[in-house]
């Protein structure tokens, strides 16, 4: 592969299985970034985003159980802004240990970042996007109890889980920031969560409280940033038509028109690989030059070797 500008997004897998303690959460992305520093081996300028669906749901879950009327729980904005905060201090610290070990000296940092909004986008008024823990149906009666306006999702037979409204990202605010720090050969982590949501008033920007989905704000990025490439790594190594049925057959590089008769048919599931599909066409599609690739973080340097996984292109 040329030398590229690319843009990384992370899956859950990359960060979060079963123990969700600081501590295992650390160590898996001390893993990660053994795989995301190829990247910058083979000379790529990287930027780093990820997700933070499990963390930010933790998070609110400690809020609201410690939360007194002088100590009160932080919304949900400034939630998913304290998981930038946490998950990029933990990626900034093991990138900084494996490009170390590689002997690169290229800085990273986290870039608190905002991401603009819609306040009309119908998505406030209807929550899709999981977050959190899994429960069983009486865990989840439970929380209703407890929490009257939490709406919950049964979870693609894994259990329930909360949701909360995920709407469409149209900017990011800090892109200028980011693109100049790629430009000084520092390797920065944006729009973490989805970005913290905010709508723009005639001077300001005003949080809301919603999740955005990280494939759609890292595809908003890498437009933004002139990215050459935007690669979405979850725990696949290709997208699958037919997936999990004795049929299923590997996409390898593909092109838009031939992915979106696949989505019409309803080949990729809502709330999974969906989103990451349609990011990625979004993508090329806006981009002259761009491609996408969804594989996982296992095959990256196969990826990097000989194009493995899916590749969209126009
Ligand atoms: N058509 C498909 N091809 C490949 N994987 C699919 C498909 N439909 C659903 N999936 C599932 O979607 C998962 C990726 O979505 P998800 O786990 O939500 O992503 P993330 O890695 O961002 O957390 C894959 O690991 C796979 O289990
Ligand atoms: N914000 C977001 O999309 O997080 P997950 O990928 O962890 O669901």
């Amino acid at each position: 592969m040329d030398k590229k500008r690319v843009v990384v997004a992370l899956g859950g897998n990359a960060i979060l299985s079963k123990d969700a303690s600081a501590e295992a959460q650390q160590a898996a992305l001390r893993d990660t970034s053994k795989y995301l520093v190829e990247f910058v081996k083979k000379g790529n300028e990287l930027i780093i985003s990820h997700g933070n669906g499990p963390q930010v749901g933790n998070l609110l879950l400690q809020q609201t159980a410690g939360s007194t009327k002088d100590n009160p729980a932080m919304p949900l904005d400034t939630d998913v802004s304290m998981t930038q905060g946490s998950i990029g201090y933990w990626l900034q610290n093991a990138m900084g240990t494996e490009l170390k070990k590689a002997g690169i000296d290229k800085p990273v940092a986290t870039v608190v970042t905002q991401v603009v909004v819609d306040e009309a986008d119908e998505a406030f008024k209807n929550p899709t996007k999981p977050i959190g823990p899994f429960y069983d149906e009486k865990g989840m009666q439970q929380q209703k109890l407890e929490h009257p306006e939490y709406e919950f999702v049964e979870d693609a037979g894994r259990g329930f889980r909360r949701v909360v409204p995920s709407p469409k990202p149209i900017d990011v605010v800090e892109s200028d920031v980011v693109e100049i720090m790629v430009k000084n050969k520092i390797i920065p982590i944006s729009v973490g969560g989805g970005g913290v949501p905010v709508i723009k008033t005639t001077n300001s920007l005003v949080g809301k409280e919603a999740v955005i989905d990280k494939d759609f704000a890292s595809e908003k990025l890498a437009e933004k940033v002139n990215a050459d490439m935007l690669v979405i790594l979850t725990a696949v190594d290709n997208v699958y038509i037919n997936f999990n049925k004795p049929n299923q057959k590997k996409l390898e590089k593909i092109n838009i028109a031939e992915l979106k008769t696949y989505i019409k048919v309803g080949q990729f599931a809502k709330g999974s690989m969906l989103p990451k599909v349609e990011a990625a066409i979004d993508f090329v599609q806006n981009t002259k030059n761009g491609s996408a690739i969804i594989t996982s973080l296992q095959n990256v340097g196969k990826f990097l070797e000989d194009g493995s996984g899916t590749i969209i292109v126009k």
